[in-house]
């Protein structure tokens, strides 16, 4: 039986007659690296929030590692690391000065809290900085000591809202691999709730797309684009030697089987988007009708394309549940 070690159920959160949160469902399992994706103002923080115990929901449950967050909020402290988008140190202390002190605040001895501080620090890569002032740190480095930080409460899972706010491309990308390496290798389940697209399509087994208040569609990136969009989830592109259609009646045969609403042409290249994989149809189509082609290219949807393919979409609509 899979073990989940988050569990949301219902989870909702009024704020001013709105839901903010609302009727969240979620499960996530023992060692994921789940991605909370959603614009401003989505409801991220205050789910986290609710996760925590550090607020209570209007309505619903969440459950984190068997504790109710609400009734269980100390329990819930134990087991599970926050990392803000910003984390503060004392900037006049050393990296492991600082860690040291929030070792001792969670009940370790001195000699205890040195020696893991030092292994956590080695951990996230911040071993030759050890006696250095916090306040040189580059951003970069501090968000590896907010995970040091998190490490040496030995968490069970690791709750990061916006982690690499204000660090430069490649200390993402590194920090990034790092979460995913320590999530691997130690069993850690990690939420991660972000903006930054690529950056979370990098390192997260699932994602869950979260737009006011409600989760509209979860899964792995190939999972997302089938679920938010059917009708158009297979975009094929076609490379031919001369223009298409060479009559009209060519066009209109290839919507018909494929069931597409729209051919995109620029110069010899069209794009068919589907609901199904039809590039062998396709393609047999245009060599029985005698166009020559010269190149087939299936494009996948990144998760960059689905976020904004979708809010594109809403656009156009009012409603945000009817996709
Ligand atoms: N204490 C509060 N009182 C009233 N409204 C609140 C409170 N906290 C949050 N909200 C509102 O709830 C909504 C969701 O806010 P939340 O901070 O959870 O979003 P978010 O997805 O984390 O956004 P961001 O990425 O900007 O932090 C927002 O409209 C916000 O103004």
């Amino acid at each position: 039986m899979e073990t989940h070690i988050i569990e949301l159920n219902g989870l909702t959160k009024r704020y001013g007659g709105i839901n903010v949160v609302d009727h969240l469902d979620l499960s996530i399992k023992k060692g994921e690296v789940f991605g909370l994706l959603g614009p401003n103002g989505a409801g991220k923080t205050t789910t986290i929030l609710m996760m925590l115990g550090l607020i209570e929901p209007t309505s619903g449950i969440s459950k984190v590692c068997g504790h109710n967050s609400t009734s269980n909020p100390i329990d819930i402290k134990r087991k599970v690391g926050y990392m803000p988008d910003r984390v503060g140190f004392y900037d006049d202390m050393t990296g492991l000065g600082n860690l040291i002190y929030i070792g001792q605040l969670n009940g370790l001895n001195k000699f205890e809290a040195k020696n893991l501080a030092i292994e956590m620090m080695k951990t996230v890569g911040l071993e030759k900085a050890l006696n250095s002032k916090t306040g040189t740190y580059s951003r970069g480095m501090k968000q590896r000591l907010g995970l040091a930080d998190v490490l040496i409460k030995q968490p069970e899972v690791i709750i990061m809202d916006e982690p690499t706010l204000g660090i430069d491309p490649s200390g993402i990308n590194d920090f990034l691999k790092l979460i995913k390496k320590l999530s691997y290798e130690q069993g850690l389940t990690v939420l991660l709730s972000s903006h930054h697209l690529n950056q979370v399509q990098k390192i997260c087994d699932r994602v869950g797309i979260f737009v006011k208040g409600k989760l509209l569609a979860q899964g792995h990136i190939e999972q997302l684009s089938e679920q938010l969009f059917p009708q158009t989830s297979h975009q094929i592109q076609i490379s031919l030697k001369e223009a298409f259609p060479k009559t009209n009646g060519d066009e209109q045969a290839l919507l018909q089987l494929v069931k597409a609403k729209h051919i995109a042409k620029n110069n010899n290249n069209i794009q068919v988007d589907c609901n199904k994989d039809f590039t062998p149809q396709i393609v047999k189509f245009l060599v029985d009708k005698n166009y020559s082609i010269t190149g087939v290219h299936q494009k996948n949807y990144g998760l960059e394309d689905i976020y904004q393919k979708y809010f594109e979409n809403k656009k156009h609509s009012a409603d945000y549940g009817k996709i």
